[in-house]
């Protein structure tokens, strides 16, 4: 696949963190989702750690929407980040979690505080503006973490296990959300997931992440059809 069809790629990229090294040579096509899966302790959230910046290769290539990261602060990447406990700051507002996504400073203009709100209306959290982190639920607040996510604007969403701490009805309904919102905004999702349900009903394309490297990458009809993938078949049960 040409590389413009591509909004990650990782060549031949190492890592040695401790006594573990990993090797990822993968892409992630353009306006996907893809899921991320494999064990317990395989990579997964390395993976997204050097696509995001928290990590740095010791070797190889890394480009974001075709251009050459390496070197590239975290904040200065085309990416937008999801974490499982959601980063949001407990002391202030949700509007103004919100707005941080926009402008670390605050400063916001009308045409950004009109971004804000049509993002916390568009989550399902209209009139929630004034409310305080601690106040709403676990699915509440990653719905919060969506929205900050979506008047980022930027190209590629990483979402590191975004629905685990949540009951199975909040996880299918931010499962649900994240669909409507890619449909929308068609930006390239990359999910890492235990799920084999969630990886079969949200991805398009699947790379399985075992050991530090990437044992099969492709798309998800054929990736729920690999039982000859041992780590493959554990991860899909039998
Ligand atoms: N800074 C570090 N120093 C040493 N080892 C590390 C460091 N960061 C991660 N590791 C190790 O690298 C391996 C992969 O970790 P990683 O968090 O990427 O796995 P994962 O697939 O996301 O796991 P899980 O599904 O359990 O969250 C683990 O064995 C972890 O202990």
């Amino acid at each position: 696949m040409p590389d413009q069809c591509n909004a990650v790629v990782l060549d031949n990229v190492r890592l040695r963190l401790g006594a573990r090294d990993f090797l990822f040579d993968c892409r992630i096509p353009k306006g996907t989702i893809t899921a991320v899966a494999g064990p317990s302790g395989s990579g997964k959230s390395t993976l997204l750690n050097l696509i995001a910046g928290f990590e740095t290769p010791d070797h190889g290539r890394l480009s974001i929407e075709g251009e050459d990261v390496r070197g590239v602060l975290p904040s200065d990447r085309p990416v937008s980040l999801i974490f499982q406990d959601n980063n949001l700051f407990a002391h202030l507002d949700l509007f103004t979690n919100v707005g941080l996504g926009i402008n670390p400073g605050l400063h916001l203009g009308a045409k950004e505080r009109e971004m804000v709100s049509t993002a916390l209306e568009r989550v399902g959290l209209k009139g929630f503006e004034r409310r305080r982190p601690s106040t709403l639920s676990g699915g509440e607040r990653q719905r919060v973490a969506f929205a900050r996510a979506l008047v980022r604007r930027k190209p590629v969403l990483l979402l590191d296990e975004p629905f685990a701490a949540l009951d199975p009805g909040s996880r299918s309904a931010m499962a649900d959300l994240l669909q409507a919102l890619h449909r929308e905004t068609r930006n390239t999702v990359v999910i890492i997931t235990h799920d084999a349900d969630e990886v079969a009903r949200l991805a398009e394309h699947v790379l399985f992440v075992d050991r530090g490297r990437i044992s099969f990458s492709g798309p998800v009809e054929v990736f729920l059809q690999r039982r000859d993938i041992e780590a493959v078949r554990a991860f899909l049960g039998g």
